[in-house]
């Protein structure tokens, strides 16, 4: 008998939506989950090809002592449209094949692959279901501006790079609103009971 493979589940949403705080709770509730901007990084600071590919755009001091310059990669690509496309290129077709070779080794019912930029990259294509998480955006800036110690200026350098909610909404199964004011975890165990349906029917 073939092995049911897991629920893909994409988890997505604009910066500081709130997408990370709520895949910890799709974790406690048995959901393994594959941050890719994690493993991004990771690949930007380990995988050769993605090595050589930011030197030769942006200089071999983009990387000191082995760490990346996050800052000048950022105020570069987020405001120079052909070279977030170029890094783009180069980044996620590695990170999809390191997604695919994490899920091949998953067993529970679902899995979350939580991308900020599911629509923009395309992977939203390969999953089963799609969670949007929304909050507006002046409290996502906000949000940003404090965790991360960055001005409003780069946190909407950054949202005018990525889809608008009414874009995401019409292409997503479940909705998540992330604001102060709603309760998440509620929102997340409905949801997560509805897959675990959908799962086993
Ligand atoms: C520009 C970089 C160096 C900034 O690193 P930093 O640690 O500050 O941010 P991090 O990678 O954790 O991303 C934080 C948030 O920025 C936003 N963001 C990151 N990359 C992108 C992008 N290509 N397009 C739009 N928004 C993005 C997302 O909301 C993300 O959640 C880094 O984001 C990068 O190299 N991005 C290009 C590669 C990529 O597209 N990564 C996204 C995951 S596949
Ligand atoms: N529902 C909420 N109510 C209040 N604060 C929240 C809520 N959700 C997240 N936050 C806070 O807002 C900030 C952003 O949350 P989080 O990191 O989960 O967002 P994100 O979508 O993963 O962001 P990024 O796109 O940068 O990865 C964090 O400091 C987090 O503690």
């Amino acid at each position: 008998m073939t092995k049911k493979q897991p629920l893909k589940i994409g988890v997505t949403g604009g910066i500081g939506s709130g997408k990370s705080t709520i895949c910890r709770i799709f974790e406690i509730l048995g959901c393994p989950v594959y941050s890719s901007d994690q493993q991004a990084m990771h690949l930007i600071h380990n995988h050769p090809d993605i090595i050589e590919g930011y030197i030769n755009l942006f200089g071999k001091d983009v990387y000191k002592d082995g760490i990346l310059n996050r800052k000048l990669v950022a105020d570069k690509i987020f405001n120079e449209k052909q070279l977030l496309i170029e890094i783009q290129n180069l980044v996620h077709p590695i990170v999809r094949n390191d997604f695919n070779r994490w899920f091949a080794q998953q067993t529970s019912p679902a899995v979350i692959n939580e991308a900020a930029i599911l629509f923009e990259s395309g992977s939203y294509k390969q999953m089963d279901k799609i969670i949007s998480v929304i909050a507006p955006e002046q409290l996502r800036i906000e949000r940003v501006v404090k965790r991360d110690r960055v001005t409003p200026k780069e946190v909407t350098n950054r949202i005018k790079n990525q889809w608008a909610d009414d874009q995401r909404i019409p292409l997503s199964d479940y909705i998540i609103y992330a604001d102060d004011q709603q309760l998440v975890t509620p929102q997340v165990i409905e949801i997560y009971e509805k897959m675990i349906e959908t799962f086993t029917s």
